[in-house]
């Protein structure tokens, strides 16, 4: 058998072969599918910003990797994508028109590839309106809860129609103003309170508008990836009383709430606010968000209002987070990549029975 660089295998045990024939390197299902005769290691191709590469493919995530065969390997976006790989999943968060052409046309010419995910699915994140849309349209409610999302208002222009917008509508004081762009830039994570009428004035369109729910000071993220779920506490605003609400006026501006630092999965928390909401109420949440959005790597973050135990609202979705703080992140990632290469075998092998 002759080595050469190009060609070299990873199997199951971590250690490397070589197929030299074209034939026995065009798939990777060996590696997931017992039955399947042919080797090669799992090529995942990205296109990340240096932060995320920095945060998400950590050692840890390419040592463990390696092991199950699968080969992290960069995009170069001023190539053309055809050229590159072979790739059996392209793994991405951008959503540029240049891009979203250059990934549609990769993928009517590669059906086999998989990618994750749809631009225009991850799109329809980036607005804070049509983000949240498919949990509202979903109603979701059953024994173990009601999941739905504060009542809000999507303001595109004009600061002074918004106190007569905001009565219309019937949203109840305080207000959280968001940028209704969700793009990533730290502008889009600029948030406020509005506790007056008066101070519905100073905010500055594009903008959603919604209702503060009180919560305790405590949100659960709940990360998916595939059809894994994990969920952590993260520290957020303090709860806005009656009486502070009467007392307070004004416009209070914050810059990023509940990030990593905000921790608090070993804080001593009341454990009617800890309590993590129901495994079964995210299983069906994930389930129908995976299927409305057409995503399958993304998080929410998610409130519990306080003083219940069972009414939950979804404020924020977001594509492809911060996976590198999400217990586990290595393994759940894995094993997710291997179970889709895994599916892309299954399929071929039944186009190939018929
Ligand atoms: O920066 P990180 O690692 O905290 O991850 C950010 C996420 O934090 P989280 O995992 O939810 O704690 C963050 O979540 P939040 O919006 O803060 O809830 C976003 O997903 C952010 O992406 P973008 O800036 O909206 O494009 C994520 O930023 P990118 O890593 O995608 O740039
Ligand atoms: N409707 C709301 N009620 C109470 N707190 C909220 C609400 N919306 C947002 N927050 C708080 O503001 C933080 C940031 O809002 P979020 O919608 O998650 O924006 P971002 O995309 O910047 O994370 C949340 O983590 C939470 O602490
Ligand atoms: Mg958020
Ligand atoms: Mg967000």
């Amino acid at each position: 058998m002759k080595l050469t660089d190009d060609n070299e295998e990873v199997t199951m045990n971590g250690t490397r072969e070589v197929e030299t024939a074209e034939e026995e390197i065009s798939s990777p299902c060996s590696l997931v599918i017992e039955a399947f005769p042919v080797k090669r290691s799992i090529i995942v191709g990205y296109a990340l910003t240096s932060k995320k590469i920095k945060s998400f493919l950590q050692p840890k995530l390419e040592g463990l990797a390696r092991n199950k065969g699968i080969l992290f390997v960069a995009i170069d976006q001023n190539r053309p994508l055809s050229e590159q790989g072979p790739f059996d999943i392209v793994l991405h968060k951008q959503i540029g028109k240049e891009w979203r052409r250059i990934l549609e046309e990769f993928r009517l010419a590669h059906p086999d590839v998989t990618v994750l995910d749809p631009p225009d699915a991850i799109l329809h994140l980036r607005n804070r309106q049509s983000m949240l849309q498919c949990v509202a349209d979903m109603n979701l409610s059953d024994s173990y809860g009601r999941v739905g999302v504060p009542k809000q208002l999507v303001i595109k222009r004009d600061a002074s129609s918004i106190p007569e917008a905001v009565n219309k509508a019937g949203l109840r004081l305080p207000l959280v103003a968001k940028p209704l762009v969700a793009d990533g830039s730290a502008k889009s994570h600029e948030l406020s309170l509005a506790y007056d009428q008066h101070a519905l004035l100073k905010l500055e369109p594009p903008l959603v508008l919604q209702e503060f729910v009180n919560h305790g000071g405590v949100l659960f993220k709940v990360y998916i990836v595939g059809e894994a779920i994990r969920v952590v506490r993260r520290f957020s605003l303090p709860d806005v009383s009656r009486r502070e609400l009467s007392e307070a006026a004004g416009v209070f501006r914050f810059p990023r709430v509940s990030c990593a630092a905000a921790s608090a999965d070993d804080a001593d928390l009341d454990p009617n606010i800890a309590e993590l909401p129901p495994r079964p109420l995210l299983e069906r949440l994930a389930k129908e968000l995976r299927r409305g959005l057409g995503l399958r790597l993304f998080n929410l973050d998610i409130i519990r209002e306080h003083g219940t135990r069972d009414r939950f609202y979804v404020i924020d979705i977001n594509y492809f987070p911060g996976y590198g703080k999400m217990p586990e992140y290595e393994h759940v990632f894995t094993d997710f990549l291997l179970s889709v290469v895994q599916s892309q075998c299954k399929k071929r092998a039944l186009v190939d029975q018929y």
